[in-house]
Order: structure tokens, then C-alpha cells, then sequence
């Protein structure tokens, strides 16, 4: 099924703003990508797997049944995954296959979600985090040659979030030297797993270990839960699809029960934690929580993700705007652009500031991951708890703020913003269910503000503590920062802010203890005020990361790049700045003047960026396949494109609809 575009002039307006530009697109391209290197490889990658059209549909995805929509996911997915195994590796190698240019190139064919998404997102790097070598290499090769389809099955109906709540069992049988599985309960079940309802013919599950009649708590365990030649689900094993869903449609997120379902010993996986032969339980692992090591990757590569998305949603946005124009400013002048109107700058240009800032956060962010995870790997797991905190923190504050600048550009699109054709209401429900998976945003701040209040009371009492909190070792005892209006001063106040809230937070535990609570309900009484301290963190490090990295990776800049990096960075800082002006009065000295200041300033900054706005997101570089919007086109040709679209409707197939004669007429008639 291939569809031809055709080739369109560049929209006026698009052309006359692509003049405007002063800065060098191609060098903001090489910083997103990480270097030019980068830039290069990506293009090459990206022309081999979009060029020879596979990924255009006809009729569009949305005007396809539920069943329709999976089976053409598969064929694209079949047809793509051959592409990823035969051509893409073989220009970069495994070791060097980079999984942000797979997402890029994977949402060319899909508007929604490759049902094998979570195959490649998931249950590989479980294969690759959690085997022993023996187990890597029995499974890891079938998994990467596509011989055996795997999900993540973790939750369960009843459960989600409290990981050690699940209910499915692994009971050790030393005669047969087998694993029992077993959903006890109907909450029990495994619920959600992307890729289980119909595609995956194995799985990784998450279950409560017994052996010698005794609980070891949750384990992973593989297991095969169809037959690789018919497809059928095994005995004792009951496997299907959730249902329709708000986003995720060709995912097929899927439900599993087990009735006393018989696996081998070997298939529990075993780098952390083992079941000898005789039902003996041996724990290798220096760390408790190692076995949750999927979700803190998966955590850590959301933060990119989420600028990716947020790339696309600003990309369409701005690129609208520039095109659409809208009321008389004055009586009888043309109506403008609506990116001239200040308001719309407002709701538009956060979301190129933060997309670059969830970018150059993520990357350093991955190389934290990198680092601490090798030196797990040497034993040292002293960092471990940074990095939960820290991973937890980025991945529920980028996918919440990534959520509702989305669903700003969508506002900033109008009526036409609604329509499915523009790929806003798609790119927002994908993100709105980020923030629920991987981990819940009010539960994941909850993990973080858990290692904030013991870093606090470590500042409190002298003590250094790890470098993501440093500045409580300057702030826990100070009660206002001074505020100094400069990128650094701002910076400090966020950390301030941060600061000030923790020992709020520490104090009202403290508080509610003497007046007689134990410390549990302290905590949850405290709670709204932990999750506030959290966020607060989170924006400290996200200004004081992005910052340093943008000097960091535009010192050899040329000039106006470097200020074009520059004004995206302040705009960042003082968007947050004047979003917070209430903490900013609690724990910093500003005055009525200075926030009077700071928002002309901003206002400024949004003029000084208005010429360079579509430049900057061109500089995101997406090709129109993977916008996949009718308002968002490198072109602009936004009306042309929408009418387009209008008239792949099915209900334009025929110029009478039956249900006229069914049913319309015959009430006009009377005869109903
Ligand atoms: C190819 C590229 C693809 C990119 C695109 C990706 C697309 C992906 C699509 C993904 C689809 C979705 C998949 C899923 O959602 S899978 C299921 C995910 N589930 C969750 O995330 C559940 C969330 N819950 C938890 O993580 C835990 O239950 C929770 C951390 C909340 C609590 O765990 P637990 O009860 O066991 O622990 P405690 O609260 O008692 O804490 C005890 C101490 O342990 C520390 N801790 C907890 N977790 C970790 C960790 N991971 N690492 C290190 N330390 C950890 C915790 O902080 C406590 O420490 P202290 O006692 O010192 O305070
Ligand atoms: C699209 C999608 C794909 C998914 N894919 C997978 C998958 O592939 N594999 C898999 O195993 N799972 C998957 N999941 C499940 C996902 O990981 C869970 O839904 C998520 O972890 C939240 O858990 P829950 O649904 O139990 O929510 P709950 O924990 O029931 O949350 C409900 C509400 O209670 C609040 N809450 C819960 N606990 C606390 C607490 N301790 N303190 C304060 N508030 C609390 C939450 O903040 C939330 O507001 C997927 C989910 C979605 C939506």
C-alpha cells in the first residue's frame, strides 16, 4: 500500500520566515543530535528506512476498524522490523545502534505505536539487564533476530504501582526442577502489557518467588506463552487484549492468567538472584532493587522521548502559525500572522526551550545511567539511590510538563488543532499515558522526595551530601536567597526554592510526630507538600543541567547560534521564574519590581525569538513523515492538505449515505 504526496510550493509565508533566520540551522541540528557525526549518520539511516515510501497508507489509520488498525500495524511493523534487522544495523553495528534514531524512524509508519514497540523497548533490555550470560546468550539472539516476539508483564489488575502487592506466583518444584505459575486471584492477572494481547509468543513476568516454602518476594521470569508455529496460547495459559484504550490503539496491550503453568528452572532470570537445583534461594544482588532496573532505563530514556514529542507538537505549531492568519489589528491592514501575537509566542516558544532542555538533560542524564550502572556492574552500588531519585524525578516531571505544552500547541492550532489529521490529539495521547506508565508522576516524586528529606537532614547536620543536592549543603540552613536577576541568580533561586520546601517538608514531619502521629502518617500527611518539595528539586536540576550544557556544547559555536542557544535557555529560566513567582516571594528576597522586570524582560526575549522561530524548529529537522500532520508540513500547504485529508473520510465514499433512506427519510416522512 503506497500513496504518493505531491510536491507542493512552499507556502509564502514559510518562504518570507525562513528568510529571516540568522543563525546556522544545521549547528542547532548537530547539538540536538549530540554532533555532526550524528547529524550525518541519522539522515543516512532515516533515508534508508523512509525513502522507498513504505510507511504512507492510504486510507489513514484512524479511518480503520480496531481490527484492521492491528493487522496493518503488523504488516507495517513486519515490513519495518525487516528494514531495522537488514539495513539500519548494518550501517551502525548493535553496539552502536542508537534507539532515539529507531523511535524517529519507527513513528514514519506509525501514527500511534508498533505493536513490536515494547518487544525492542522492554523485554530486550530485561533480556540484556537482568540474565546471567548463560541466559543472554540462549535468548538474546532468537530476541534480536525476531525468533521469539516478548512483552514486559509486571502489572496486574489489581496492582500497578505497589510492585510488591502483585499476586501472580512462582512456586519452585525441586522433583521437576520447574517453575509453578499461577494467577491466584482475578486481580492477579497480568493487565496492560503493550504487545501481549496478540503478538508476543513470549513474555517476561513479574511474580512473587516461593521456594522451600518460602516468599522471596517479586522475581522475573520468561516465559513462552504461545506456540511459535500456530500461535495458540499454551495450556494453562489465557492471554488477550485489554480493549479500546485513549492512545496505544495498535498496541495491543494485553491481559494473562496462568493456571498452574509449568516453566524450567533456568527461565527465571537469574543475574541477581538464583534458585539453585535442590530449591535453594541465593541472592547475589548488593542492592535490593536491582530487579527494577528496567523501568529505571526505561525512566531515564523517557526524558528524550519526551523532547522528541514535544519537537514534533512545536514543529506543527509554529510552522501553523506562521501560515495561519487571523483578525485586524488595524482597520483595512492584512490580518497577521498568528505567531505575531504575543500570546501565541507565549504558549509556543516554551515548548522549543523545553524541548532543548529535556534534550540536553537526557543526554546527561544517560551518561549519569551509563556511569552508575558500570559501576554496579564492579559491585559499587552507591549511586544507585541518586539515580532512582533523580531518574524518578526527570521522568514524571518531563512527561507531565511535556503533556501540557502539547496540549498548548494544540490550542495554539485553533479547530484545525482538533482534527486527527493534524497528529496533535495522537502525539498528546501518547504522551498523556507517559505520565502514568513507568511509574506514576504523584508516586514517582514520592520515591524522590524520600532520598530529598534524608539528603536534607544530612546538609542539616554538616555532612556532604551526593551532587545532584549540593546546593543544600549552601542552602538547608539559610531562610532567603537574595535574588539577583541574573541566569545564575535565577538558578539559585530554584534551588532555593527547592531547599526551602524540603525542610518544610521535614519540619511538618517533624511537627506532626511531637504532636503524637507515628512517622507513617507524618509522611502521608505531608505528602502534598512532598510531591511540591520534588518538583522543585526537579526544576533546580533541570535549569542548572540545561544551562551548563547549552555553554557546554556551544563553545565552539558561531556567534549567533550561541545567542539563539543562549535566549532558549533564558527564556527557559524565566518562564519557570515567573510560573513560580509565589515561591519565589516565600523563599527569596524579589520584589514586586524585580517580577515587574523580569516579565518585561521575557516579553522582550519572546520578540527578540519571533524571526527565528520556524528556523528553530526546522532545526529539529522532521521530515514530513514522521510529523505526519496536515497542518505541519515543511511546505505549509495547510488548507490544501487538510481538504486532502477531508476526502479520505469513508463517509465520503458515496454522496448519499444509506442511512438516509434507512432512517432520515422516513422521519421526514413521517413513516418512523
Ligand atoms: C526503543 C526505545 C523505546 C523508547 C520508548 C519506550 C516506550 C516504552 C513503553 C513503555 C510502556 C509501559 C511499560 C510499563 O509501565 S512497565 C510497568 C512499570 N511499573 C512501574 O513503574 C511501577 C512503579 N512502582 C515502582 O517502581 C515501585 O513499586 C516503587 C518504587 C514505587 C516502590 O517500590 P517498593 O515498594 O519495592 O519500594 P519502597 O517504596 O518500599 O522503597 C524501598 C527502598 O527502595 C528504593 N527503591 C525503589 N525502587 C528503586 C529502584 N528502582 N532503584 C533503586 N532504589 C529503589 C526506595 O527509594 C526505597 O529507598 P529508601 O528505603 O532508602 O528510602
Ligand atoms: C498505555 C499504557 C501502557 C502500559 N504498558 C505496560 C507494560 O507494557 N507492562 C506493564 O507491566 N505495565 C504497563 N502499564 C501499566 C503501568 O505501568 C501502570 O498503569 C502504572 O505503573 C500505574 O499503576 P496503576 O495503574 O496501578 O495506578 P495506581 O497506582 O492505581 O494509581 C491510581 C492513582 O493512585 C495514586 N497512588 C497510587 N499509589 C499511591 C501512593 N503510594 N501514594 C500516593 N498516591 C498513590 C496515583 O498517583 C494515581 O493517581 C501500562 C500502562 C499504560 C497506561
Amino acid at each position: 500500500m503506497k500513496a504518493n504526496r505531491p510536491k507542493r510550493d512552499v507556502h509564502p509565508d514559510l518562504a518570507r520566515e525562513r528568510l529571516k533566520c540568522n543563525f546556522n540551522i544545521e549547528e542547532v541540528t548537530n547539538i540536538i543530535d549530540g554532533g555532526k557525526d550524528k547529524t550525518l549518520e541519522r539522515k543516512k539511516i532515516e533515508d534508508i528506512a523512509l525513502n522507498n515510501g513504505a510507511c504512507l497508507d492510504e486510507i489513514p489509520d484512524e479511518c480503520l476498524s480496531i481490527k484492521e488498525r492491528y493487522e496493518n500495524a503488523i504488516r507495517k511493523s513486519c515490513i519495518y522490523s525487516n528494514i531495522v534487522r537488514n539495513e539500519m544495523l548494518e550501517i551502525t553495528g548493535m553496539e552502536n545502534f542508537e534507539s532515539p534514531v529507531l523511535r524517529r524512524t519507527a513513528d514514519a509508519f506509525f501514527k500511534d505505536i508498533s505493536p513490536f514497540m515494547l518487544h525492542l523497548g522492554m523485554f530486550v533490555p530485561t533480556l540484556i539487564g537482568q540474565s546471567t550470560p548463560e541466559q543472554m546468550a540462549e535468548w538474546l539472539p532468537k530476541a534480536l533476530d525476531m525468533k521469539i516476539i516478548g512483552a514486559y508483564a509486571q502489572t496486574e489488575l489489581g496492582h500497578g504501582t505497589f510492585i510488591r502487592g502483585l499476586e501472580t506466583t512462582a512456586t519452585y518444584d525441586p522433583d521437576k526442577e520447574e517453575f509453578v505459575l499461577h494467577s491466584p486471584t482475578i486481580t492477579s492477572y497480568k493487565w496492560w502489557a503493550g504487545g501481549l494481547g496478540k503478538t508476543a509468543n513470549h513474555c517476561v513476568v513479574m511474580a512473587q518467588l516461593y521456594t522451600q516454602g518460602e516468599c522471596h518476594g517479586t522475581h522475573l521470569f520468561i516465559v513462552q506463552i504461545r506456540d511459535l508455529d500456530t500461535h495458540m496460547p499454551l495450556p494453562g495459559i489465557k492471554v488477550g487484549e485489554i480493549g479500546p484504550r485513549m492512545g496505544f490503539s495498535s498496541a495491543d496491550n494485553g491481559f494473562l492468567g496462568f493456571n498452574s503453568f509449568r516453566i524450567p528452572r533456568q527461565n527465571m532470570l537469574m543475574k541477581h538472584a538464583k534458585v539453585e537445583k535442590d530449591g535453594c534461594y541465593v541472592k547475589s544482588a548488593k542492592h535490593g532493587k536491582l530487579t527494577y532496573g528496567t523501568m529505571v532505563f526505561i525512566r531515564v530514556t523517557l526524558v528524550s522521548e519526551m523532547s522528541f514529542n514535544l519537537s514534533k507538537a512545536a514543529t506543527i505549531a509554529i510552522r501553523y502559525s506562521a501560515v495561519r492568519r487571523q483578525t485586524e489589528l488595524r482597520p483595512n491592514e492584512p490580518e497577521p500572522q498568528i505567531l505575531d501575537y504575543p500570546t501565541q509566542q507565549h504558549k509556543l516558544f516554551i515548548c522549543i526551550a523545553t524541548a532543548h532542555a529535556f534534550q540536553l538533560t537526557s543526554k546527561w542524564l544517560w551518561d549519569t545511567f551509563q556511569a552508575v550502572m558500570a559501576d554496579v556492574r564492579k559491585g559499587n552500588v552507591d549511586a544507585l539511590p541518586e539515580l532512582h531519585a533523580l531518574s524518578s524525578c526527570l521522568k514524571a516531571v518531563s512527561t507531565s510538563d511535556a503533556l501540557s505544552h502539547i496540549e498548548q500547541c494544540r490550542f495554539a492550532c485553533g479547530g484545525h488543532g482538533y482534527m486527527l489529521s493534524s497528529n496533535l490529539p495522537f502525539i498528546y495521547s501518547f504522551v498523556a499515558a507517559t505520565r502514568t506508565y513507568e511509574g506514576d508522576y504523584t508516586v514517582l516524586l514520592l520515591q524522590t522526595a524520600r532520598f530529598l528529606v534524608k539528603a536534607w537532614e544530612q546538609a542539616e547536620s554538616g555532612n556532604n551530601v551526593t551532587p545532584t543536592v549540593a546546593y543544600l549543603n549552601r542552602t538547608a540552613n539559610t531562610k532567603r536567597v537574595v535574588w539577583d536577576n541574573t541566569h545564575e541568580g535565577i538558578i539559585q533561586s530554584f534551588q532555593a526554592i527547592a531547599a526551602g520546601k524540603i525542610g518544610q517538608c521535614v519540619r511538618s514531619i517533624r511537627d506532626r510526630i511531637k504532636s503524637g502521629m507515628d512517622y507513617e502518617d507524618a509522611w502521608l500527611m505531608t505528602t502534598v507538600q512532598l510531591v511540591a518539595a520534588a518538583e522543585a528539586h526537579c526544576r533546580a536540576v533541570l535549569v542548572n543541567t540545561y544551562w551548563n550544557e547549552m555553554i557546554r556544547l556551544t563553545k565552539s559555536s558561531s556567534a549567533n547560534v550561541k545567542t539563539v542557544m543562549h535566549q532558549l535557555a533564558v527564556l527557559y529560566l524565566m518562564y519557570w521564574a515567573l510560573e513560580k513567582t509565589g515561591d519565589l516571594l516565600k523563599y527569596s528576597s524579589v520584589s514586586k519590581q524585580d517580577l515587574d522586570d523580569l516579565q518585561r524582560r521575557y516579553e522582550e526575549l519572546l520578540a527578540a525569538l519571533r524571526p527565528n522561530a520556524v528556523s528553530l524548529v526546522d532545526a529539529f529537522d522532521l521530515r514530513d513523515e514522521i510529523l505526519h500532520s496536515s497542518l505541519g508540513s515543511y511546505d505549509g500547504c495547510v488548507y490544501e492538505r487538510l481538504m486532502e485529508e477531508a476526502q479520505k473520510s469513508p463517509l465520503n465514499a458515496e454522496p448519499v449515505n444509506p442511512s438516509f433512506h434507512k432512517y432520515i427519510k422516513p422521519l421526514m416522512q413521517g413513516k418512523l
